[in-house]
């Protein structure tokens, strides 16, 4: 039975590198991801000023309880959205001036809930050239804390950023949350805050931080849930199994519940303390799934959907429109392109099955969720090929000679 080795959470190692910057000693996390996204977030921290040593299979950050060691610092933020949000509400905790921008894809993302939330706290930053956009620069002067109301109904990265700056607030943060998605996020962020010696605390609405600082440790990356969403899928698609070692019961990551979605459409999925196992049955039932609190599998499941037996209905998902691309829609070209019967609304998108596939060039949109999801349907459709395939860069750099392993596996395994 193949067995894959997953590389590490993007979301985990970005929270982990903030954390360890911000707590009093010397951090290692262990197994963190490199990609693109972390390997920026780990720049961006060197920018700063943060000794960040990266040998293979662990890293280690000196932190600062007060905030960056340089007073001045130009930080480019890649694609990264982690590295774009959470390193400003980082920069505001000390005292100097920083510039962020990000790349095109990026500038284009939103920022301005974060961003009003960091000036209702007394924060001095100015966007360069449209509001609520990189670039920026933030003239820091330490944060005294206090109550801030945020809408995170568009990313929950926004309520990230101001937790993990609670602790370093002089009075502490009280977050009342209007809207919120992604909302497994969230908890990974207040788990990993605690393990690093802080204590928030969730009453209904309100985030509560007290101005605790933080501890440093040693933290162990988990696999990346999202991507081991393709690996569990190409097993649901090909009667194959494949079983992911380090992602099971216990794990932080609310993307490890596609396999939730791959069991209602007739997949055989075991998880235990160990891992992951999904095993596919030969078929597939359509299915309606609410994916407000996991979108980053969307892709994921359009791509799978045309083998199902009925339609496939993805609801609660308009935030995949303002993600590295329009999600929605670019799953819906790519599908059109390969032949299915697809329709979208605001926040939703149906697959619906029965047309043949035939293999073509798909359009990435530079988007590493796009490039690997369809990836899953060419298990299936000879031909498909990428105008981007280096996309996948930003959260898994081998995924395309990972993914050809696992075929050949899946293939001599059958
Ligand atoms: O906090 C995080 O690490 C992330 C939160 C989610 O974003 P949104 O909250 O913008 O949906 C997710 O899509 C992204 O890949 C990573
Ligand atoms: C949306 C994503 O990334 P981010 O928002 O962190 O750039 C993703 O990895 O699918």
């Amino acid at each position: 039975m193949p067995v894959v080795d997953i590389p590490g959470s993007k979301s985990l190692t970005a929270r982990a590198l903030f954390l360890a910057a911000a707590a009093d000693g010397v951090t290692t996390l262990v197994r963190p991801l490199r990609s693109d996204d972390t390997e920026g977030f780990a720049e961006g921290l060197t920018r700063l000023g943060y000794r960040v040593g990266r040998a293979p299979g662990a890293w280690q950050v000196d932190g600062r309880p007060h905030g960056p060691a340089v007073a001045e610092a130009d930080v480019y933020c890649r694609d990264g959205a982690t590295t774009s949000r959470f390193l400003p509400a980082l920069a505001a905790a000390g005292h100097g001036t920083y510039r962020f921008d990000a790349s095109a894809q990026m500038r284009r993302r939103p920022l301005l809930p974060l961003t009003r939330a960091l000036r209702d706290l007394g924060v001095r930053l100015r966007h360069e050239e449209r509001e609520g956009h990189h670039p920026l620069t933030i003239e820091a002067a330490g944060v005294d804390g206090g109550e801030v109301t945020l809408d995170a109904g568009q990313s929950s990265q926004y309520l990230t950023a101001l937790l993990l700056l609670g602790p370093l607030t002089r009075k502490g943060l009280r977050i009342r949350v209007t809207d919120l998605v992604s909302a497994p996020y969230v908890d990974i962020t207040t788990a990993m805050m605690r393990a690093f010696g802080a204590e928030p605390d969730r009453q209904g609405d309100v985030f509560v931080v007290p101005p605790s600082g933080y501890r440093a440790t040693t933290y162990a990356i988990e696999p990346d849930a999202s991507t081991a969403s393709y690996f569990f899928a190409a097993a649901a698609l090909t009667g194959g199994e494949v079983s992911v070692p380090g992602l099971g019961e216990g794990a932080l990551q609310g993307d490890l519940r596609f396999v939730d979605v791959l069991r209602r459409m007739g997949a055989r999925v075991s998880c235990d303390a160990s891992g992951t196992t999904v095993r596919g049955t030969g078929s597939l039932s359509g299915v309606t799934v609410n994916m407000r609190d996991i979108s980053d599998t969307m892709p994921t499941l359009a791509a799978l959907a045309p083998f199902a037996t009925g339609p496939v209905r993805i609801e609660d998902v308009a935030n995949t429109r303002v993600k590295e691309c329009d999600r929605l829609e670019a799953c819906a070209e790519n599908l059109r392109r390969l032949g299915a019967r697809v329709a979208t609304g605001p926040d939703w998108i149906e697959i619906h099955p029965g047309t043949p596939l035939t293999g073509t060039g798909l359009r990435t949109h530079a988007d590493h969720r796009i490039a690997m999801s369809f990836a899953v349907t060419g298990l299936r459709v000879p031909g498909i090929s990428f105008d981007d395939p280096g996309c996948v860069r930003k959260t898994f750099p081998d995924f395309h000679e990972a993914f050809e392993a696992l075929r050949g596996r899946l293939r001599s395994s059958r």
